[in-house]
């Protein structure tokens, strides 16, 4: 085995890509033929220094000229068992045991990595605390990469409420006690005017996707600073997880300008600056050097996922680099499109198209006013009415009330669209039974926030009710699905953005969905890096969702649901990265060309699988 060592490494020791991707593009080139795990690399064009980039002008550099000292070596002994890219534990064979001077350092035993993971998952289920649970998941990925995507692959549905929402929420808020090693990029004020050599500081040089969050608003558990790191790694994880994105090629960002948390900055183990927030220029110039350095570092078609930014932020910097960068925003767009799929599902339940039911938003932040949107754009598309025209069947309530045309005077700009005339109305309830909709859905990040008399005027009104409670983490859900179906006695279609176990209401069992977008951001993402494209647009975000609605089976709908399991994540994220990357196509988006002819088979071609490779 080859390995790349950077010494003083504090970060994982993670190793050898610039070697083994150099005989992986020479490969690539020799022959066409993709192999798993490789497809993405594979489709790279080759260079003409034979496949291994002077990434950083290390060779080009002239003696005036600062570089980074990389060092080579083939890892070995304790080295490569503590290395999570490589390390296989008690699965390393006899031969790899003799061959990498591994005798003496494991016991005689030799396990298969089956083996691993039911005596991991064994181990796991003892925890009955969640966060003990995320604990060893994380400790498992800093120590056997491969295990541990195999863990969650295998067991998606058990293990995703633990790497995900709710625990992932809990991880954030107690990140300083719980921390060990650094995982991921830290940005503070302090690297201002140096971001690209922090860039360069990372050990990967191949990088495809960056979720990058400032930690304003975690969820909807609001400014965690710079321990809003846990939803960097967290999202992450399912990229390579649910999309099948290498870990490698994947870089988790925090973006530390300080925190507003009081709590926090008065804790003794909070691990970020101690100071307010910056705003204003001093943030703008923070985030612009950000954005330039990462285009100057990984080029055009890196992926830069914008995640839990509070929403003036949110809006701004979408609409700031759209035009210039690949960037998605998960909170806007990634929601919007999972949601927008279940509506569609939803259809085949409640009957009518989408343009016959009307839409009322608890929430006009990212999610809703992004959910909001991306209807009215479907509608336009099925009626070719204007989109002008479609925006009037959804009403928004924010935390003023009803949003009406008399209040457009005060509104946030990304609120404009959807003040309506109508009179004023204060109450969530009162604007329930003002504007009699269809299906209810909230987005706010508040708890708590569909009463009972809210459940129960909806399904006076319908007798399916929609009602989606879309905040995160469970604490912050507008209701429970025990709720909803109780106080709907039985009628509401629920699904929730964290999840919640079956309910039995009269002798009956009822399955909530999970309207998350972990559903939507790993495929779309694949879609993106696999079709090289450069940009992204709306129209994919449509196809996204249209793709991760076809998904949903017959079987699926017989139990009243309107998302397909998750335990099919990796067949329906190759789906939905197929339509994405024929939609980029067509845009004349994509740059990796010609075209394949198959893309869902393609998309499967390219997807990382966490068994375990055999050392030389
Ligand atoms: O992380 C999740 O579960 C969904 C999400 O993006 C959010 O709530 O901000
Ligand atoms: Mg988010």
């Amino acid at each position: 085995m080859i390995s790349l060592h950077r010494h003083n490494n504090l970060l994982h020791p993670t190793t050898a890509r610039r070697v083994v991707l150099g005989v992986r593009k020479l490969l690539a080139v020799m022959s066409s033929t993709l192999v798993n795990g490789g497809g993405v690399e594979a489709s790279a064009p080759a260079t003409a220094d034979g496949g291994v980039r002077d990434f950083y002008g290390e060779e080009r550099a002239t003696e005036d000229q600062l570089i980074t000292p990389w060092a080579f070596s083939v890892s070995s002994g304790c080295t490569l068992l503590r290395d999570p890219r490589y390390n296989k534990g008690l699965a390393f064979t006899e031969k790899e045991r003799d061959a990498h001077y591994l005798r003496g350092l494991l016991p005689p035993a030799v396990f298969n990595q089956e083996l691993q993971e039911k005596r991991l998952m064994h181990n796991l289920r003892q925890y009955e605390v969640p966060l003990h649970r995320y604990m060893a998941l994380m400790d498992l990925q800093e120590r056997n990469e491969r295990l541990f995507y195999k863990l969650l692959i295998d067991n998606v549905e058990e293990l995703l409420p633990v790497v995900y929402t709710p625990t992932v929420g809990e991880a954030c808020q107690k990140y300083g006690s719980i921390f060990r090693r650094p995982q991921g990029l830290y940005i503070s004020l302090k690297e201002k005017g140096k971001i690209l050599e922090v860039l360069k500081n990372w050990p990967e040089k191949n990088i495809q996707v960056i979720v990058v969050t400032d930690g304003e608003r975690i969820l909807g558990l609001g400014d965690l600073g710079c321990q809003g790191m846990g939803i960097p790694v967290g999202k992450l994880s399912l990229y390579t997880a649910l999309g099948g994105v290498r870990p490698s090629s994947c870089l988790p960002i925090t973006i530390d300008v300080g925190t507003s948390n009081e709590k926090l900055l008065n804790d003794e183990f909070y691990i970020g600056l101690r100071q307010k927030r910056a705003t204003g220029k001093e943030y703008a110039e923070l985030l612009d050097e950000f954005m330039h350095a990462v285009k100057q570092n990984y080029g055009e078609k890196v992926l830069i996922q914008f995640e839990d930014f509070a929403n003036h932020n949110a809006f701004d910097l979408l609409a700031k680099y759209s035009s210039s960068h690949l960037v998605f925003n998960d909170d806007i767009q990634g929601t919007a499109s999972v949601v927008l799929a279940g509506l569609l599902a939803s259809l085949k339940l409640v009957g009518g198209t989408l343009a016959d039911h009307t839409f009322l938003f608890l929430g006009a932040g990212e999610a809703g006013t992004g959910i909001a949107e991306l209807i009215a754009l479907e509608i336009s598309k099925q009626t070719k009415a204007p989109v002008e025209e479609t925006r009037k069947k959804i009403w928004l309530v924010d935390s003023k009330g009803l949003i009406v045309s008399s209040r457009l005077g005060s509104l946030q700009h990304f609120k404009k669209p959807w003040a309506h005339e109508h009179e004023p109305v204060k109450e969530l309830v009162d604007a329930v039974k003002a504007i009699k909709p269809t299906v209810l859905i909230g987005s706010s990040g508040a708890g708590k926030t569909f009463t009972k008399e809210v459940v129960e005027t909806m399904a006076s009104l319908n007798k399916k009710p929609l009602i989606l409670a879309l905040s995160n983490p469970t604490s912050q859900s507008e209701c429970t699905a025990e709720e909803a179906y109780t106080w709907s006695k039985g009628q509401a279609i629920f699904a929730s953005g964290s999840p919640f176990d079956p309910v039995e209401y009269e002798g009956k069992v009822f399955v909530p969905g999970q309207a998350n977008n972990a559903y939507i951001f790993p495929g779309f993402g694949l879609g993106l890096i696999m079709s090289g494209a450069i940009r992204v647009r709306d129209e994919m975000l449509l196809a996204a969702s249209e793709a991760l609605a076809a998904q949903v089976s017959q079987e699926n709908y017989d139990k009243g649901l309107i998302y397909p399991p998750f335990t099919d994540i990796r067949k329906i994220s190759a789906h939905i990265a197929a339509k994405v990357a024929a939609k980029a196509y067509e845009l004349g988006l994509a740059s990796h060309l010609p075209q394949p002819k198959d893309l869902v088979k393609y998309a499967e071609s390219c997807m990382y699988s966490p068994g375990y490779r055999n050392y030389r």
